[in-house]
């Protein structure tokens, strides 16, 4: 193969992300030439709408997948927290990178952190799980909507719309945009667990024995141990991505480490469990975890969770 597409939505990070992997690609095999296929989806058409009422599911990834099947490109470059676990046929997902920083982070024009915050402070977010563990740390927080990508939401900031901004440290530090806003600090795992897959990328390819070679120098066993059960989790609670779910889990040599929480959006109620096991074990430990917090009935809570969100007028 002389050339590879890469189908990338036109987001500054989508971008960053799809060069970043040709970059790499054309790195470690000289004479590939790596070329960039630009497209819209309806994710990006429609950005007054909260994406938990006209479900999230597809909506960044349908072009570019068909574009895929058609022939037109080779793979696309995703989020791994934004990647679905199944795969139309003829597609799958190949390469899991290594991570960037895991944690979310509180950008601020005035206030160094959460705990500076004033009460009754204005925060910005459109995520559940961020706004759940907002709350349950500081149930003072105004929490409102924030959409738009990295940028507008960073512009939105700067308008005076809000006290504080939370997004993944991940997005911001792959644009170098810390130094956009007076105060970037990340959040420590223990007041707020990352989402599943955070801040690594996940490569959607075409199930091809030739590409899947050549994407596969990407690969990150620890990110990939660390994702993978991350996403068991999720998938056992059927989780969407608008759910209330935060899951991590985390090498530390053999160590694995592992901690989730789930609960209602407004953080009045909340199940957290946490698993230390160690790198052998992690094929069965996501489930195990998922386990422990169905028995203490997280079906019922997400299902709730899950009504009151779409009942919600944004
Ligand atoms: N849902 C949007 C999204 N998907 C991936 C990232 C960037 C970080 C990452 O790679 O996890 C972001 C922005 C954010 O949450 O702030």
């Amino acid at each position: 193969m002389k050339k590879l597409i890469i189908a990338t939505r036109g987001s500054k990070l989508a971008l960053w992300q799809s060069e970043f992997v040709k970059a790499e690609l054309e790195k470690a095999h000289p004479g590939l030439e790596v070329e960039l296929s630009v497209m819209m989806t309806k994710g990006d058409k429609i950005l007054d709408v909260a994406l938990a009422k006209i479900g999230g599911k597809g909506l960044f990834t349908k072009e570019l997948e068909e574009a895929m099947l058609r022939g037109e490109a080779h793979i696309a470059v995703h989020s791994l927290k934004d990647v679905p676990m199944a795969f139309p046929e003829g597609l799958k997902l190949g390469v899991i990178t290594k991570r960037e920083d895991v944690r979310d982070a509180m950008l601020s024009e005035k206030y160094a952190s959460l705990e500076a915050l004033p009460l009754g402070a204005v925060v910005g977010t459109t995520s559940l799980r961020r706004r759940m563990q907002l709350l349950k740390l500081r149930p003072d927080f105004v929490i409102k909507n924030l959409r738009g990508n990295v940028n507008t939401r960073i512009r939105k900031l700067k308008e005076g719309e809000f006290d504080a901004i939370i997004l993944a440290s991940a997005g911001i530090n792959r644009l170098g945009l810390s130094a956009e806003v007076n105060y970037f600090t990340p959040i420590s795992k223990e007041v707020m667990i990352p989402a599943s897959g955070q801040a690594a990328l996940g490569i959607e390819i075409v199930c091809d024995a030739e590409v899947e070679r050549l994407v596969s120098v990407l690969n990150d066993e620890d990110a990939i141990i660390e994702t993978r059960v991350e996403r068991d989790f999720v998938t056992i609670l059927e989780g969407g991505c608008q759910v209330p779910i935060g899951v991590n889990a985390e090498l530390c040599g053999d160590a694995l480490h592992v901690k989730a929480i789930l609960g209602l959006p407004d953080g009045s109620e909340m199940l957290s469990e946490a698993i230390t096991t160690t790198r052998a074990e992690y094929a069965s430990v996501g489930k195990a975890l998922a386990q422990k917090v169905i028995d203490r009935g997280a079906k019922a809570l997400l299902e709730r969770a899950e009504q009151i969100a779409l009942n919600e007028i944004f």
